[in-house]
C-alpha cells in the first residue's frame, strides 16, 4: 500500500456528514462529489475511503483502509460475529444512539423477564444473543435487514431490538423500548497492524487534533459584568473553569469584568443563575482551536 493513510467512513447516512465535518475541522481539505469511492485530500497526504458503514470494521480488519469512523453498535456487532482485527483508538462523540429491546405497548413482552420462549426480530443478531446469554434468557432471533419495527405488527416477532435515539421511530409504530442492551456513538477504529513510520506520525497527528476539535467544541468563553460582591459566587457557577480573569471596569465601582474558559457546557439554565445573581452583559463565545 502506498504511503498515504486511508480513512474508511460512511459515504452516506446517519454518520456520514459528522465524520466529514470533523475532518473538516481537522483541516483536512476534501471535496465529496458524485458516486466515487475515494476521495483524496488535497492538503495532506490521506485518502478518503467512502463505503456504506457495515463494510468500515473488516476493511479495516483486512488492511483495505489503515483506520475508519464507524458506530460503535455496528463494531461490536462485527467484533461477535466474525474474526475482527479492530478495536477503539479514539471515541467521537456524535452519532449517539442506543441499542434498545422494545416491544408493542399492552402487548404481553413487558421486560426482559417475558422474553423466554419468545421471538425477537433485529439487525444485531451478535450483540442480541450476547444480551440473551448473559442474562440466561432462551428466546429465538429472526434476522431482518431493515424496518425491524414492522416486525412485531406483520406477526413475525413479539419484540424488536433496534436502534433508539430520539425514540420517534418506536413512537410511531406503538412500541416502547424496556431495556437498553448497548450504548453507541461514533468511534475511530484501527487494527493492530503496525504502520510505517509516516503512517504513524501522521495518525498521531491526527488523533491530536481530533482531540482538539472535540474539546474545543465542548469548551466556551464566557464573559460578564458582575457586582463586585457576588465575584466568588458566579464564578463558582462557571461549568469547568479554575482561573477566571477579573478585572475593573472603567468608571464603574460597583461591577467587575469576568472572563473565563469553560470545559463543560455552558447550558441556558447556567446563564439564568448567573443572572439571577447580578450578572450582566452576558457573552458565550465558541472557541475555534485549542492545543494544551
Ligand atoms: N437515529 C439515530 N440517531 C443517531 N445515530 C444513529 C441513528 N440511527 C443510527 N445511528 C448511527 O449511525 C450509524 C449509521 O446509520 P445509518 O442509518 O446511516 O446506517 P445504514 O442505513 O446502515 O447506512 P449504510 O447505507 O452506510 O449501510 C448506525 O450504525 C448508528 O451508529
Ligand atoms: O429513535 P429515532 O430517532 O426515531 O431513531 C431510530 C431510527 O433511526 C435509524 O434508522 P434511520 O432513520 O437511519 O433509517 P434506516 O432504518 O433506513 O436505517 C434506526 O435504525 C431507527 O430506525
Ligand atoms: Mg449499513
Amino acid at each position: 500500500m502506498s504511503d498515504r493513510l486511508r480513512i474508511a467512513l460512511q459515504k452516506k447516512g446517519r454518520l456520514a456528514d459528522d465524520s466529514f465535518a470533523l475532518l473538516k475541522a481537522c483541516g483536512l481539505r476534501f471535496a465529496i462529489r458524485g458516486g466515487g469511492l475515494l476521495a483524496r485530500v488535497k492538503n495532506m497526504p490521506i485518502d478518503l475511503l467512502l463505503v456504506r458503514d457495515d463494510d468500515i470494521p473488516s476493511f479495516v480488519s483486512n488492511d483495505a483502509a489503515d483506520i475508519g469512523i464507524v458506530g460503535e453498535n455496528v463494531l461490536v456487532e462485527e467484533q461477535l460475529t466474525g474474526e475482527l482485527d479492530a478495536t477503539i483508538a479514539m471515541r467521537l462523540g456524535f452519532s449517539r444512539c442506543r441499542l434498545c429491546l422494545a416491544a408493542p405497548d399492552g402487548g404481553t413482552v413487558k421486560s426482559k423477564t417475558d422474553l423466554s420462549g419468545t421471538r425477537i426480530a433485529t439487525t444485531y443478531p451478535g450483540v442480541t444473543r450476547r444480551f440473551l446469554s448473559d442474562s440466561g434468557i432462551d428466546a429465538k432471533l429472526v434476522e431482518m435487514k431493515g424496518a425491524v419495527e414492522l416486525a412485531p405488527s406483520i406477526g413475525v416477532a413479539e419484540s424488536i431490538c433496534d436502534l433508539v435515539s430520539s425514540g420517534a421511530t418506536l413512537e410511531a409504530n406503538g412500541l416502547s423500548a424496556f431495556e437498553t442492551i448497548l450504548k453507541s456513538e461514533a468511534v475511530l477504529i484501527r487494527s493492530s497492524r503496525e504502520l510505517s513510520a509516516a503512517k504513524t506520525e501522521l495518525l498521531d497527528k491526527l488523533l491530536r487534533r481530533i482531540e482538539g476539535v472535540i474539546k474545543s467544541s465542548e469548551t466556551k468563553y464566557i464573559m460578564l459584568n458582575a457586582p463586585k460582591s457576588q465575584v466568588a459566587a458566579i464564578t463558582n457557577l462557571l461549568p469547568g473553569s479554575d482561573a477566571p480573569t477579573v478585572m475593573p471596569l472603567a468608571g464603574n465601582d460597583e461591577l467587575v469584568a469576568v472572563q473565563a474558559v469553560c470545559t463543560e457546557n455552558v447550558f441556558w439554565e447556567t446563564l439564568e443563575d448567573l443572572k439571577a445573581l447580578g450578572a450582566r452583559a452576558i457573552l458565550v463565545l465558541p472557541i475555534e482551536k485549542m492545543m494544551s
